[in-house]
């Protein structure tokens, strides 16, 4: 692309290769393509470091940067204009000379409950074994469900359903906007209410990434933006941020519109569930971020600190 004036002849979107971020992929080429007649839109795919490593918990491996840093090189190199993300794996800081310019609107944010077996996690006898390899969500099954047996989860979409096929599990939580997007909707049980367990920070919306020096990718790609989950994400996002906020953490941030005014609500807690601090806030829609300030303020208040302390203590002896 080469001018913020004319349309550019070709547009060329960076995506992982798991059928899930190609379905993103291509559901953002056919927007962009819509948008833009003259233009030529692509996708690259590539397999991201996090995609290979399929045999440890996120957390032990470096978290989620793994999954975009290949994606980024392409960019930088001019292999691609911008990169297609689910939001909750972009690192809450941005990496340095990339920026997040557009958020799309959300398909369903919350966790999904699924099983051969049950219709609901309230459902499960004790002694189940549940799968997620989410430090988020072990911790509020280990809080609200602690008979339960919990068992690492890894693996795309598609493997982790095949190992709940398989019996491994009794039933497994993932997010329901993936089930979704694959047409895999009727394997959704159930959903866990934001009252059961919170989304993760922009669960179920996608981040387009562009390169910072390229502020007329920003523009074009500025059809995909939804003002209203925008202000939502940002407000999760600098939660997450001001709490150090990583797949290491485990921590829920979710906000919706509510009578004009932005409610953010989030939690902390250990991996353990034996700790968890929630707490909620309200105000204007463009005071995102600092809303998203605020509720950390009020967490810390409540003993966040000593729980992120006790958490980092426990990564580094790992
Ligand atoms: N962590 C992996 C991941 N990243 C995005 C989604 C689903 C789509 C979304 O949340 O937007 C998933 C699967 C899951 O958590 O079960």
């Amino acid at each position: 692309m080469d001018s913020s004036t004319s349309t550019p002849s070709r547009i060329v979107i960076a995506s992982r290769e798991s059928r899930l971020a190609m379905w993103q992929a291509v559901h953002v080429q056919g927007r962009l393509a819509a948008q833009f007649p003259q233009s030529q839109v692509e996708i690259l795919g590539m397999t991201t470091q996090g995609d290979q490593i399929l045999d440890k918990p996120l957390a032990a491996i470096g978290g989620k940067g793994l999954f975009i840093k290949e994606l980024e090189v392409a960019m930088q190199e001019g292999r691609a204009d911008l990169a297609v993300h689910s939001l909750k794996d972009v690192p809450m800081v941005m990496p340095e000379g990339f920026v997040l310019s557009a958020i799309s609107a959300r398909e369903t944010p919350f966790d999904a409950f699924v099983s051969n077996k049950y219709a609901a996690l309230d459902d499960l006898p004790a002694g189940a074994v549940i799968g997620t390899s989410s430090l988020r969500r072990e911790s509020v099954l280990r809080a609200r469900y602690p008979q339960l047996v919990i068992k690492s989860l890894r693996g795309n979409l598609d493997t982790r359903l095949r190992k709940l096929d398989a019996g491994e599990y009794d039933a497994i939580i993932l997010a329901a906007a993936g089930l979704i997007r694959l047409g895999l909707k009727e394997r959704i049980r159930s959903l866990l209410t934001p009252e059961q367990s919170l989304p993760a920070p922009g669960q179920g919306a996608l981040g387009i990434e562009t390169p910072a020096d390229r502020p007329e990718t920003a523009a074009l790609v500025a059809v995909l933006n939804d003002p209203e989950t925008a202000h939502c994400v940002r407000a999760e996002r600098a939660l997450s941020r001001a709490l150090g906020g990583s797949c290491q953490v485990p921590l829920g941030g979710y906000a919706i519109f509510d009578n004009g005014q932005l409610w953010l609500r989030g939690f902390v807690a250990t991996a353990d569930g034996k700790q968890m601090v929630s707490a909620e806030v309200r105000g204007a829609p463009q005071d995102d971020e600092a809303l998203g300030l605020q509720l950390a303020d009020m967490l810390r208040a409540q003993g966040a600190d000593a729980i992120l302390a006790q958490l980092a203590h426990a990564s580094a002896g790992q």
